[in-house]
């Protein structure tokens, strides 16, 4: 467990972390979700000991490490670039902080073969990073990390520089690995989609401050407040709601219909509409809509069955309308 309490971070008069209080609990990975300069890579510096606070404790397995070095945490560290010894071998480099520590020759060579192995990069050991993939780097960087059995892995955008096919395939193998080691892990990243993918516990940071912790789809299903709601996952606005584009029901109305333009009830909300796109997308058909009432546009995601029975064309009216779900008790934060 990685507790963190009323952690306060500034740069001069910019305060990066704005009384962080989180619980990472052991044995978990971690996602730090947030945009830019929300502060997630100071957060997890200030854990690996990179980083000092101007006030609040770090305790790592229930031991205060608010004043212990860096090298004294027991932490593994991988970055957005590795900076890997070019002139030393995939197994030297991965070998490396064993020999720091003295230990002895086979225990090095035994315990690197066996990281390679479970990184997906043995039979490699002779090579040097030069002539590995981006990809491969960044696993010998985690095999490297490993090597010194830490008691936290701390991830910052590991995959970051890699191409997206590269970075989906590699988001795969961190959970697989993650399932073997079972070391508790922190990833930065500020791709939701690679938090919802990858971890077990998603933190959402926003302007240094922390808006929401919680298992991935607690947070998709009941985001404490706009920001949340808005970060993981698409959203659109109906009426005075904000609502997932999946949840809005369209029904087929004529244009001559007296109906009220919009109807928004402590149940539900309705807004009458006017079709502007129709985009099939594989198994999903995305409906682009403007509101008669305010002009405003929104959009709906239906499947492509429910499409094609509606069969809605440009110009067409609807009536879209969205429960106000009783189960989500907050649903009035995400009213404008
Ligand atoms: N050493 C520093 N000196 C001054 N300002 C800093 C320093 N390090 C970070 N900051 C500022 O603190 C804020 C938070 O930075 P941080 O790197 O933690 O954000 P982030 O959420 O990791 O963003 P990104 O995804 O862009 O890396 C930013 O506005 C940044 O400019």
């Amino acid at each position: 467990m990685i507790t963190v309490t009323n952690a306060v971070k500034d740069f001069g008069d910019f305060r990066a972390l704005d009384g962080v209080s989180l619980d990472v609990p052991a044995g978990s990975l971690t996602a730090l979700l947030g945009p830019s300069g929300s502060g997630k890579s100071t957060l997890l510096r200030a854990i690996a000991g990179l980083e000092l606070l101007d006030s609040g404790t770090i305790e790592i397995e229930g031991l205060d490490v608010t004043d212990v070095p860096p090298q004294r945490r027991g932490i593994g560290f991988v970055f957005q670039h590795y900076a890997a010894f070019r002139h030393m071998t995939v197994r030297d480099n991965v070998g490396f902080g064993l020999k720091i520590r003295k230990e002895s020759k086979s225990v090095i060579r035994s315990r690197v073969d066996e990281l390679l192995d479970l990184v997906g990069l043995g039979g490699l050991q002779d090579r040097y990073p030069a002539q590995l993939s981006g990809g491969q780097r960044q696993r010998m960087a985690l095999a490297r990390a490993l090597a010194i059995q830490p008691q936290v892995m701390l991830l910052d955008e590991p995959f970051g520089a890699l191409d997206a096919k590269v970075r989906a395939e590699l988001r795969e193998w961190l959970r697989r690995l993650h399932d073997e080691v079972h070391v508790t892990t922190i990833l930065v990243t500020h791709d939701q989609e690679e938090a919802l993918d990858v971890a077990d516990h998603i933190a959402v940071l926003n302007q240094g401050r922390l808006e929401q912790v919680g298992e991935p789809t607690d947070l998709y299903d009941h985001p404490a407040n706009a920001f949340v709601m808005g970060f993981l996952g698409s959203v659109s606005r109906l009426g005075n709601a904000l609502v997932r584009p999946q949840h809005i029901h369209l029904r087929r109305i004529d244009e001559g219909v007296a109906l009220a333009h919009t109807d928004w009830s402590a149940d539900a909300v309705t807004e009458r509409a006017i079709v502007e796109r129709v985009t099939h997308l594989g198994f999903e058909t995305r409906i682009e809509l403007a509101s008669i009432g305010t002009g405003e546009g929104f959009t709906v995601a239906l499947t492509r069955a429910d499409a094609n029975v509606l069969g809605l064309s440009v110009g067409d009216h609807v009536l879209a309308t969205a429960d106000r779900d009783p189960s989500t008790a907050s649903f009035d934060d995400y009213v404008i």
